[in-house]
């Protein structure tokens, strides 16, 4: 690894993957990046590692896997911008520990999910998905059996967060009772109301939605025991990842119609780009609506998440703010114009500020301002100095024991 850093704007190579919002390259364009690097597919393996090899910020959504084994071969990596709300798919860890703060867009897409599932919660009430196949094979069964109003039906919602309550607001307004399970202790709104436990959520739900992050607890979540939990005849949605539900047990659920329907947005394995197939035993369920990962995909979220990620990326790059960095000790700096500023990333272990505050002093170099702030494993200290000292002071920070990188924003 390089542990010092101190490059123009024009030097700085954006990589952006899977068909990132133009709003993004034009925000960066506008703020003085010109190297940008588009691709509108997920590249993987020898693909990956050639383009991020030499990328400074490298910018991606759901698909993109950034492994350690990915982020060993980028020396140059900077920061990682995720383009959407989960972070999963990067080893978040693994970047800390090589100084790369990471940042998403944690609110930007999150009502289009919500209109998403809400449609669906009609569509799969009415069993709208098997009557519109049937037409589709010009068939025609007018018939109101399986057919419900929500009005009156309970909406159980796993994850009671940014998307989760949007929802169970919304579906208040179409007259339907709202219970949730959240691993936290939640906020209701309106009349929403908190179950103590999962069992006690998808034995009272007629539909449930999942709004969960991928985490190791989340994992296979909704498997065969916790279907055979919700009532016979209830709908199953999920928008938030494809681990969540285990899809044989889902699968299983549907042959015995166990469940009446199911939405599902997200999947196990999912295709790189829109020219690979998408296979699923799903497929052949007429009573379930499939959708390929779209639950953010809408051209207002898209292009405010080009924007918003965008500009945490640029604030990172020109003023080493980390504010709302998901991996990373989060420092909100002021400006630090008249003076030059080191950003010090380095091992959490005790006495690196002191040996920092030592070396300066014997060198006599003088502090303006200095901030600190601490995680697991990483330390940042953000230090102004005079621009007359700061090549001085750079080669005192990348001596010292414990650093991963340094930099210098003029
Ligand atoms: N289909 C799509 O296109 C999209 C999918 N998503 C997915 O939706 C997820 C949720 O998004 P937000 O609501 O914005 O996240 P959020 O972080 O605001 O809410 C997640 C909620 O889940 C709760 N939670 C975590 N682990 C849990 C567990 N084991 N059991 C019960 N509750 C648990 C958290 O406490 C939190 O309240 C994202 O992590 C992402 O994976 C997000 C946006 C678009
Ligand atoms: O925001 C999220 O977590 C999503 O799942 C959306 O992913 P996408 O940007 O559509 O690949």
């Amino acid at each position: 690894m390089q542990p010092r850093l101190s490059l123009d704007k024009d030097k700085l190579k954006f990589l952006l993957l899977e068909g990132i919002h133009p709003s993004a390259v034009e925000a960066l364009k506008q703020d003085g990046y010109h190297q940008v690097e588009t691709h509108t597919h997920a590249p993987i393996g020898a693909e990956l590692i050639k383009a991020i090899g030499n990328a400074h910020f490298v910018g991606l959504r759901s698909r993109t896997r950034l492994t350690e084994e990915v982020l060993s071969q980028a020396p140059k990596l900077t920061a990682i911008g995720c383009f959407c709300i989960g972070t999963n798919q990067v080893d978040l860890r693994a970047a800390a520990r090589r100084g790369i703060p990471v940042f998403n867009a944690p609110f930007s897409n999150t009502r289009s999910v919500a209109e998403l599932v809400l449609g669906e919660i009609i569509m799969l009430l009415r069993n709208i998905p098997e009557k519109n196949a049937i037409l589709h094979r010009e068939g025609w069964v007018k018939s109101a059996s399986n057919s419900y109003e929500v009005r009156g039906k309970t909406l159980g919602i796993i994850g009671y967060g940014h998307i989760g309550t949007q929802i169970g607001v919304l579906a208040e307004q179409l007259g339907m009772a709202v219970i949730f399970y959240d691993i936290e202790n939640k906020l209701a709104l309106g009349n929403a109301r908190p179950m103590h436990s999962l069992v006690d959520l998808l034995e009272s739900a007629d539909v449930i939605s999942l709004h969960v992050p991928e985490t190791s607890a989340t994992q296979n979540m909704i498997a065969a025991p916790q279907i055979a939990q919700m009532r016979r005849g209830s709908c199953l949605i999920n928008a938030s990842r494809g681990t969540v539900v285990d899809i044989q047990a889902l699968v299983d659920a549907l042959e015995s119609h166990h469940l009446q329907g199911a939405a599902v947005d997200v999947f196990p394995a999912e295709p790189k780009g829109n020219d690979e197939p998408f296979k699923s035993p799903l497929v052949r369920f007429d009573n379930v609506i499939l959708t390929p990962h779209i639950g953010g995909s809408t051209a207002e979220a898209q292009a405010n998440i080009g924007v918003e990620v965008v500009t945490k990326l640029i604030r990172y790059s020109n003023n080493g703010s980390t504010t709302s960095a998901v991996n990373f000790p989060e420092v909100s700096l002021p400006e630090h114009s008249g003076k030059c500023r080191l950003l010090h990333i380095h091992r959490n272990v005790p006495g690196v500020l002191a040996r920092i505050n030592e070396r300066f002093s014997q060198a006599g170099i003088n502090i303006a301002a200095q901030y600190l702030q601490t995680s697991v494993d990483v330390g940042y200290v953000v230090i102004d100095v005079d621009a007359s000292a700061s090549e001085i002071a750079l080669d005192q920070l990348a001596s010292i024991e414990g650093t991963i990188r340094c930099r210098i924003l003029y």
